[in-house]
């Protein structure tokens, strides 16, 4: 597929600034953003916390799944995928198959301070939400090398971000 007009995909963890960025880098390419997240709460017709009070964290897994196959089968979008996405090998296979992918990472003081406020979480709620970071951190630290490009988010801004993502999608 021509490079130009393939879908890009953002992978990494939460609180990476997959959803910011991705919006900022939809609107400068003229591509249609999907927020995965919201796709699968729209399937659901539930919120997240409440699919995973409710019908647990396989269910949610089984339809973030059928959802990303969903959004991957046109060109010319960007996709923020949620963090967990990449847990599963075959939603890995189809993202390095059907779009270019790019991975956000942060320091875990920088995650911490970007998720403290918001309860949507339902993996980071509750508890010692350092902790929890980087646990999910070290137990997903393989999970998003299969990137086309990473880009450490650490200090910058989300535009930034999505700035050095073009670089590299448009060489
Ligand atoms: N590079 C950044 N620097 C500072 N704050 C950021 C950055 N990217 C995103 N944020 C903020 O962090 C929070 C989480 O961002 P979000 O895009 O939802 O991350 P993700 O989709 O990867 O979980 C939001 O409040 C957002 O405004
Ligand atoms: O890492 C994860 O397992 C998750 C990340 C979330 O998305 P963000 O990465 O956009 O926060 C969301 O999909 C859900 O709460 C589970
Ligand atoms: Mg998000």
């Amino acid at each position: 597929m021509e490079q130009r007009n393939i879908s890009i995909v953002l992978i990494g963890m939460m609180g990476t600034g997959k959803s910011t960025a991705g919006r900022w880098i939809a609107e400068q390419l003229g591509y249609e953003f999907v927020d995965l997240d919201h796709e699968i709460e729209v399937a659901a017709g539930k919120r997240i916390p409440d699919l995973f009070a409710e019908d647990g964290e396989p269910a949610f897994r089984d339809l973030e799944s059928a959802v990303l196959a969903k959004v991957l089968s046109c060109s010319k979008r960007v996709i923020a995928t949620g963090g967990g996405a990449v847990l599963s090998e075959s939603n890995c296979e189809l993202m390095k198959r059907q779009g270019w992918v790019a991975a956000l990472t942060a320091g875990a003081e920088s995650i911490v301070e970007r998720v403290r406020e918001d309860q949507g979480r339902p993996l980071l709620a509750g508890g010692d939400l350092e902790l929890k970071v980087r646990t999910i951190l070290e137990e997903r630290k393989d999970c998003y090398r299969f990137a086309d490009v990473t880009v450490d988010t650490t200090g910058i801004s989300a535009e930034e971000a999505g700035r050095q993502i073009l670089m590299h999608y448009r060489v």
